[in-house]
């Protein structure tokens, strides 16, 4: 099945997750990734599989790649996704490195914050921080209202120095871009750099190359005033006061994040095992 088949993707796109007309599409790519050698030994559950066809608005062949590549990344990856469970960087959880605001913004979309001044590069690789990201994005892509609407980004650049450019090597530089791309199934709406100093240039300048026409137009750069500019993108409601908003401190929308990470440390331990490449018959992380 084709989605131009559908007269509005839109409106596929926000049907209830039960709906009978998803049926079709569902049954469509189980099937097709239960012949493909690589990811059919994956606990192949509904609520796994709609993630792929959300994310590639119901075109079964690409949420079929898209699948292929998550799996392919992962393996690719075990410095980053081997163990997902958060025990391993919690010192720089509770260092508020990371939150993800209450509320999404007007689109609907979730806004992640990443504060790069709160990672000390002595203390943590990138491939620990990169972790970090990974663990929201598996826990936030179980939302069917972020499925839909994607996530947006802010990255709080202030205090980037060269001990944090010299963690970012070419391969790392690449592992970033696929999972912008094409390697993880949320929609990524818009990246915000804000505080971002010259020396970021040349690290930014490593991933651009292979990022696509499409993600490079999503990406933003605000500078150091960067309090009027967000707020083109958005509410002030929603953003914390240190960003130019009137919502909850920084402080506290990383506290509750980290909170909520801390509390799904059972379901990242299943995950990691599930999708370790192990026999999947006994698990079930997805349900
Ligand atoms: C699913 C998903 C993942 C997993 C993800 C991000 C997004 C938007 C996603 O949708 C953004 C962040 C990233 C790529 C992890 C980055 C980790 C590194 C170590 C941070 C260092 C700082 C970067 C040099 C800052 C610039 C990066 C942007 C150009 C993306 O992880």
């Amino acid at each position: 099945m084709k989605n131009e088949e559908v007269d509005n993707i839109e409106e596929l796109n926000n049907l209830p997750v039960d709906s009978i007309r998803i049926a079709p599409y569902l049954s469509e790519l189980k099937q097709k990734a239960a012949a493909e050698v690589s990811v059919r030994h994956l606990n192949l559950t509904e609520t796994f599989l709609i993630r792929f066809l959300q994310a590639r608005d119901f075109d079964v062949a690409l949420a079929l790649k898209l699948l292929i590549n998550y799996h392919k990344w992962r393996q690719e990856c075990p410095e980053i996704t081997a163990d997902l469970r958060p025990s391993s960087v919690v010192e720089l959880l509770q260092n508020n490195y990371h939150g993800v605001l209450r509320s999404g913004d007007d689109a609907g979309s979730r806004v992640l914050i990443y504060r790069i001044g709160q990672w000390n590069p002595k203390e943590f690789t990138a491939y620990e921080v990169f972790r970090v990201s990974l663990i929201t994005s598996e826990l936030i892509v179980r939302e069917w209202e972020t499925q839909r609407n994607g996530l947006k980004t802010i990255f709080d650049l202030q205090d980037w120095c060269f001990a944090h450019a010299l963690q970012i090597n070419p391969s790392l530089a690449k592992k970033i871009s696929s999972v912008l791309t094409d390697s993880f199934p949320l929609k990524v709406r818009g990246i915000h750099l804000i505080n971002e100093p010259i020396f970021f240039h040349p690290v930014f300048a490593m991933i651009r190359p292979f990022l696509p026409d499409k993600i490079k137009q999503r990406i933003h750069m605000h500078g150091s005033s960067y309090a009027r500019s967000l707020s083109n993108f958005f509410p002030k409601a929603i953003l914390p006061p240190e960003y130019g908003g009137t919502g909850p401190s920084i402080n506290e929308v990383c506290h509750d994040w980290t909170e909520y990470i801390m509390q799904s440390e059972d379901y990242l331990h299943r995950l990691s095992i599930d999708l370790g490449g192990e026999d999947a018959s006994q698990s079930s992380a997805y349900e």
